[in-house]
Protein backbone atom coordinates (compact mmCIF):
# COMPACT_ATOMS: atom_id res chain seq x y z
CA UNK A 1 0.00 0.00 0.00
CA UNK A 2 0.93 3.42 -0.93
CA UNK A 3 0.05 6.44 1.83
CA UNK A 4 0.66 9.97 1.04
CA UNK A 5 0.10 12.61 3.64
CA UNK A 6 -0.05 16.16 2.94
CA UNK A 7 0.79 18.49 5.82
CA UNK A 8 2.01 21.82 6.74
CA UNK A 9 4.30 19.49 9.70
CA UNK A 10 5.86 16.78 7.94
CA UNK A 11 8.48 16.52 10.60
CA UNK A 12 5.49 15.20 12.59
CA UNK A 13 5.18 11.86 10.83
CA UNK A 14 8.82 11.40 11.37
CA UNK A 15 7.72 9.20 14.16
CA UNK A 16 6.43 6.74 11.47
CA UNK A 17 10.38 5.62 10.85
CA UNK A 18 10.34 4.11 14.02
CA UNK A 19 7.56 2.32 14.65
CA UNK A 20 6.07 -1.34 13.90
CA UNK A 21 5.29 0.92 10.71
CA UNK A 22 8.84 2.06 10.00
CA UNK A 23 9.88 -2.24 9.53
CA UNK A 24 7.01 -2.10 6.90
CA UNK A 25 8.10 0.84 5.24
CA UNK A 26 11.87 -1.40 5.57
CA UNK A 27 10.70 -4.52 3.49
CA UNK A 28 8.08 -2.44 1.07
CA UNK A 29 4.81 -3.27 2.59
CA UNK A 30 3.98 0.44 3.14
CA UNK A 31 5.17 3.01 0.98
CA UNK A 32 4.72 6.40 3.27
CA UNK A 33 5.82 9.35 1.32
CA UNK A 34 5.30 12.98 3.20
CA UNK A 35 4.74 16.30 1.41
CA UNK A 36 5.18 19.76 3.09
CA UNK A 37 2.28 22.30 1.66
CA UNK A 38 4.02 24.68 1.46
CA UNK A 39 6.26 23.74 -0.88
CA UNK A 40 3.44 24.04 -2.99
CA UNK A 41 2.95 27.61 -2.56
CA UNK A 42 3.77 30.42 -5.24
CA UNK A 43 4.34 33.52 -2.96
CA UNK A 44 7.83 33.86 -0.70
CA UNK A 45 5.71 34.34 2.57
CA UNK A 46 4.61 30.14 1.58
CA UNK A 47 0.96 31.32 2.59
CA UNK A 48 -1.41 28.74 3.06
CA UNK A 49 -4.06 30.40 4.71
CA UNK A 50 -6.24 33.41 4.23
CA UNK A 51 -9.50 35.56 5.57
CA UNK A 52 -12.82 33.37 5.57
CA UNK A 53 -15.10 34.93 2.81
CA UNK A 54 -18.07 35.29 4.60
CA UNK A 55 -16.37 36.91 7.63
CA UNK A 56 -16.32 34.95 10.99
CA UNK A 57 -13.07 34.47 13.24
CA UNK A 58 -9.82 32.14 12.11
CA UNK A 59 -8.35 31.57 8.94
CA UNK A 60 -8.91 29.21 5.91
CA UNK A 61 -6.62 26.91 3.65
CA UNK A 62 -6.71 28.62 0.16
CA UNK A 63 -7.24 25.86 -2.35
CA UNK A 64 -4.08 26.89 -4.62
CA UNK A 65 -1.13 24.99 -2.60
CA UNK A 66 -3.91 21.89 -2.27
CA UNK A 67 -4.60 21.77 -6.11
CA UNK A 68 -0.67 21.76 -6.93
CA UNK A 69 -0.37 19.06 -4.01
CA UNK A 70 -3.01 16.93 -5.13
CA UNK A 71 -2.07 17.01 -8.80
CA UNK A 72 1.64 16.14 -8.43
CA UNK A 73 0.47 13.19 -6.18
CA UNK A 74 -2.31 12.16 -9.05
CA UNK A 75 0.44 12.43 -11.91
CA UNK A 76 2.35 9.78 -9.86
CA UNK A 77 -0.08 7.50 -9.01
CA UNK A 78 -0.79 4.07 -10.61
CA UNK A 79 -4.54 3.28 -9.48
CA UNK A 80 -7.19 5.77 -8.06
CA UNK A 81 -6.41 7.27 -4.86
CA UNK A 82 -9.06 7.58 -1.81
CA UNK A 83 -8.43 10.85 -0.41
CA UNK A 84 -8.97 11.24 3.40
CA UNK A 85 -9.38 14.32 5.01
CA UNK A 86 -9.50 13.94 9.02
CA UNK A 87 -12.34 16.78 10.10
CA UNK A 88 -14.87 17.09 12.98
CA UNK A 89 -17.55 17.32 10.19
CA UNK A 90 -16.19 13.97 8.69
CA UNK A 91 -18.25 10.41 8.67
CA UNK A 92 -16.83 8.34 11.78
CA UNK A 93 -13.84 6.40 11.41
CA UNK A 94 -14.17 3.05 13.01
CA UNK A 95 -12.58 -0.56 12.99
CA UNK A 96 -14.54 -1.45 10.08
CA UNK A 97 -13.33 2.08 8.18
CA UNK A 98 -9.69 0.62 8.70
CA UNK A 99 -10.29 -2.67 7.58
CA UNK A 100 -12.03 -1.31 4.31
CA UNK A 101 -9.04 1.27 3.54
CA UNK A 102 -6.41 -1.46 4.37
CA UNK A 103 -7.60 -3.21 1.06
CA UNK A 104 -6.66 -0.47 -1.48
CA UNK A 105 -3.70 -0.28 -2.95
CA UNK A 106 -3.25 4.12 -2.47
CA UNK A 107 -4.29 6.42 0.47
CA UNK A 108 -3.84 10.18 0.75
CA UNK A 109 -3.64 11.99 3.94
CA UNK A 110 -4.74 15.89 3.70
CA UNK A 111 -4.08 17.03 6.90
CA UNK A 112 -6.14 20.62 7.73
CA UNK A 113 -5.47 23.30 10.17
CA UNK A 114 -6.87 26.32 11.24
CA UNK A 115 -10.49 26.56 10.44
CA UNK A 116 -10.42 23.69 7.59
CA UNK A 117 -9.41 23.59 4.70
CA UNK A 118 -11.17 25.79 1.50
CA UNK A 119 -14.72 23.29 0.17
CA UNK A 120 -13.52 23.67 -3.56
CA UNK A 121 -10.40 21.23 -2.60
CA UNK A 122 -12.60 18.09 -1.74
CA UNK A 123 -14.89 18.93 -4.86
CA UNK A 124 -11.73 19.20 -6.80
CA UNK A 125 -10.02 15.77 -5.22
CA UNK A 126 -13.13 14.05 -6.24
CA UNK A 127 -12.24 14.50 -9.93
CA UNK A 128 -8.78 12.89 -9.15
CA UNK A 129 -10.46 9.68 -7.27
CA UNK A 130 -12.48 8.50 -3.84
CA UNK A 131 -13.18 11.36 -1.53
CA UNK A 132 -13.68 10.84 2.49
CA UNK A 133 -13.77 13.30 5.34
CA UNK A 134 -13.46 11.03 8.23
CA UNK A 135 -13.55 12.26 11.89
CA UNK A 136 -11.85 9.97 15.24
CA UNK A 137 -13.97 11.27 17.53
CA UNK A 138 -16.32 13.94 18.40
CA UNK A 139 -13.43 16.29 19.59
CA UNK A 140 -11.55 18.90 17.70
CA UNK A 141 -8.04 18.96 17.40
CA UNK A 142 -5.76 22.45 16.18
CA UNK A 143 -5.15 19.98 12.71
CA UNK A 144 -5.84 16.76 10.40
CA UNK A 145 -1.69 15.49 11.54
CA UNK A 146 -2.67 13.68 14.92
CA UNK A 147 -6.11 12.04 13.63
CA UNK A 148 -3.62 11.17 10.54
CA UNK A 149 -1.20 9.50 12.38
CA UNK A 150 -3.81 7.34 14.40
CA UNK A 151 -5.58 6.07 11.09
CA UNK A 152 -2.53 5.19 9.22
CA UNK A 153 -1.54 3.35 12.66
CA UNK A 154 -4.89 1.60 12.51
CA UNK A 155 -4.69 1.18 8.89
CA UNK A 156 -1.48 -0.18 8.34
CA UNK A 157 -1.30 -2.76 10.78
CA UNK A 158 -4.33 -4.71 8.81
CA UNK A 159 -2.01 -4.87 5.77
CA UNK A 160 -1.19 -8.08 4.98
CA UNK A 161 2.50 -8.94 6.53
CA UNK A 162 2.66 -5.59 8.89
CA UNK A 163 2.10 -7.41 11.52
CA UNK A 164 4.06 -10.63 12.20
CA UNK A 165 1.36 -12.31 13.94
CA UNK A 166 -2.07 -12.16 11.86
CA UNK A 167 -3.83 -14.23 14.64
CA UNK A 168 -3.63 -11.43 17.56
CA UNK A 169 -5.34 -9.14 14.75
CA UNK A 170 -8.85 -11.32 14.73
CA UNK A 171 -9.21 -11.17 19.02
CA UNK A 172 -9.26 -7.62 19.31
CA UNK A 173 -11.72 -5.01 20.63
CA UNK A 174 -14.28 -4.00 17.95
CA UNK A 175 -13.21 -6.90 15.34
CA UNK A 176 -16.59 -8.65 16.85
CA UNK A 177 -18.14 -5.54 17.62
CA UNK A 178 -17.52 -6.00 21.92
CA UNK A 179 -14.96 -4.98 23.45
CA UNK A 180 -12.12 -7.01 23.94
CA UNK A 181 -11.89 -9.48 27.50
CA UNK A 182 -9.16 -8.88 30.07
CA UNK A 183 -5.76 -9.91 30.07
CA UNK A 184 -3.29 -11.08 32.30
CA UNK A 185 0.04 -12.77 32.24
CA UNK A 186 2.80 -14.07 35.01
CA UNK A 187 2.94 -13.43 38.29
CA UNK A 188 0.09 -15.23 39.09
CA UNK A 189 -0.42 -13.19 42.74
CA UNK A 190 0.49 -9.93 42.20
CA UNK A 191 0.78 -7.12 44.99
CA UNK A 192 -2.09 -9.45 46.83
CA UNK A 193 -4.34 -9.66 43.42
CA UNK A 194 -4.78 -13.31 41.92
CA UNK A 195 -5.56 -14.37 38.15
CA UNK A 196 -8.80 -15.31 38.33
CA UNK A 197 -8.89 -19.31 38.27
CA UNK A 198 -10.57 -19.91 35.04
CA UNK A 199 -7.27 -18.79 32.82
CA UNK A 200 -5.45 -21.36 35.13
CA UNK A 201 -7.55 -24.19 34.98
CA UNK A 202 -6.52 -25.16 31.60
CA UNK A 203 -10.20 -26.09 30.39
CA UNK A 204 -9.89 -24.28 26.94
CA UNK A 205 -14.02 -24.49 26.51
CA UNK A 206 -14.00 -23.16 29.78
CA UNK A 207 -11.38 -20.10 29.20
CA UNK A 208 -13.02 -19.27 26.33
CA UNK A 209 -16.65 -19.13 27.89
CA UNK A 210 -15.80 -17.08 30.35
CA UNK A 211 -14.17 -14.33 27.89
CA UNK A 212 -16.87 -14.05 26.10
CA UNK A 213 -18.96 -13.33 28.96
CA UNK A 214 -16.45 -10.74 30.17
CA UNK A 215 -16.52 -8.84 26.25
CA UNK A 216 -20.31 -9.04 26.53
CA UNK A 217 -20.09 -7.46 30.41
CA UNK A 218 -17.62 -5.08 29.57
CA UNK A 219 -19.49 -3.81 26.71
CA UNK A 220 -22.55 -3.60 28.25
CA UNK A 221 -21.08 -1.59 30.66
CA UNK A 222 -18.72 0.85 28.67
CA UNK A 223 -20.19 0.62 25.66
CA UNK A 224 -23.93 -0.15 25.60
CA UNK A 225 -24.22 2.07 22.22
CA UNK A 226 -22.10 -1.15 20.60
CA UNK A 227 -25.23 -3.56 21.23
CA UNK A 228 -27.91 -2.01 19.76
CA UNK A 229 -28.36 -3.54 16.60
O1 LIG B 1 -10.11 18.07 14.49
C1 LIG B 1 -10.09 17.13 13.72
O2 LIG B 1 -9.42 17.18 12.52
C2 LIG B 1 -8.49 18.20 12.40
C3 LIG B 1 -9.04 19.41 11.74
C4 LIG B 1 -9.29 19.39 10.38
C5 LIG B 1 -9.76 20.53 9.78
C6 LIG B 1 -9.98 21.68 10.53
C7 LIG B 1 -9.74 21.67 11.89
C8 LIG B 1 -9.25 20.52 12.51
C9 LIG B 1 -10.78 15.86 14.02
C10 LIG B 1 -11.63 15.62 15.07
N1 LIG B 1 -12.05 14.35 14.98
N2 LIG B 1 -11.47 13.81 13.89
C11 LIG B 1 -10.70 14.72 13.28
Amino acid sequence: MRIDVITIFPEFFDVLEVSLLGKARGNGLLDVRVHNLRDFTTDRHRTVDDTPYGGGAGMVMKPEPWGLALDAIAQEATSEPTFVFPSPAGERFVQATAREWSGLDHLVFGCGRYEGIDERVFTYAASLGQVRLASLGDYVLNGGEVAAMAMIEAVGRLVPGVVGNPESLVEESHEDGLLEYPSYTKPSEWRGLAVPDVLLSGHHGRVAEWRRDQQVERTRERRPDLLVD
